[in-house]
């Protein structure tokens, strides 16, 4: 499939191919959030990520996406509804036991989130430092596991801001890593790179994926992206779940905004506003 591949074209993505038996790694039920008094963000939307599946959360701009992975992580609090993770509602569980579970979590936040004072190798050698006993020399084996991985070997000593926003991202990424985390979150991975950057960002979330196994949400606008990666699409519109399905499902979904959304096209229920 080429970068400008036709976008209706159907038959690619993965399909949820051989996850369609696993239970779901997380459980979002009927979750309702408003912000200030204002209209709810997300408005009793229920969802679940398939246990060593890709799923991939898609929406217009505004929509909720973030406040959704937010939730997952526990960064956030439901005025209403349940995040189940593992099959233990993560709000009924004791703020020790949250932290103890976020553990299990990896997060690559747009811009990777990497501490601007350290360089490469220390930025992804310190969740293990933080939160395991390893040696320096068991830290090392696994950090420069993971940089060969993501392909920053020549790039150990260098600070943030010394290196391209893909090079960031790929930091990021291994950083996310480092814990052998069951669930790996991608908050708009491909924002800010181009299209062959992106093209090769997502062949490296598949072979990462393929090697160390784990249950993805990839929240992106890229529709290139999602459909290569991706064994399932939801997508959110005005706080509710528009569509949740294979990627094949949702790419011919006959829901009028999820079929623009995914067009790209400029006539139907969604505008600027
Ligand atoms: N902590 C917060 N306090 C108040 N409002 C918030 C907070 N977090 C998010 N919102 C609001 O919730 C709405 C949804 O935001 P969110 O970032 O989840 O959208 P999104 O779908 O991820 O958007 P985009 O695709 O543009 O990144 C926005 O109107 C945002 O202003």
């Amino acid at each position: 499939m080429s970068i400008n591949s036709d976008y209706s074209q159907q038959g690619a993505g993965r399909g949820g191919v051989g996850v369609e038996e696993t239970s779901n790694a997380v459980e979002i039920v009927e979750v309702t959030k408003a912000f200030g008094g204002g209209p709810p963000v997300l408005d009793g939307v229920s969802v679940g990520l398939r246990e060593g599946a890709i799923t991939t959360m898609m929406g217009p701009s505004g929509t909720g996406k973030s406040v959704l992975l937010k939730h997952v992580v526990g960064l956030l609090e439901p005025d209403d509804g349940e995040i189940r993770i593992f099959g233990d509602d993560l709000w009924e569980m004791t703020e020790e036991q949250r932290f103890e579970l976020r553990k299990r979590f990896g997060l690559l936040f747009q811009d990777g989130a990497l501490f601007g004072s350290m360089n490469i190798y220390d930025n992804v050698a310190f969740p293990l430092r933080k939160h395991t006993r390893m040696s320096e020399s068991e830290i090392r084996e696994v950090v420069m596991g993971y940089i060969q991985e993501v392909g920053l070997e020549h790039a150990l000593d260098r600070a943030p801001n010394e290196i391209s926003g893909g090079m960031k991202k790929r930091a990021g990424f291994a950083r996310a890593l480092v814990m052998k985390p069951e669930i790996v979150m991608f908050d708009e991975p491909d924002s800010g790179l181009d299209p062959v950057r992106t093209r090769l960002l997502c062949e490296l979330i598949l072979k990462t994926h393929q090697e160390h196994g784990g249950t993805y949400l990839v929240i992106t606008h890229n529709i290139d992206a999602a459909q290569t990666v991706s064994d399932y699409i939801g997508v959110l519109y005005q706080g509710k779940l528009a569509d949740y399905g294979t990627t094949d499902d949702v790419f011919n979904s006959d829901v009028p905004m999820v079929g623009q959304l995914l067009r790209a096209e400029p006539d139907g229920p969604l505008g600027m506003e």
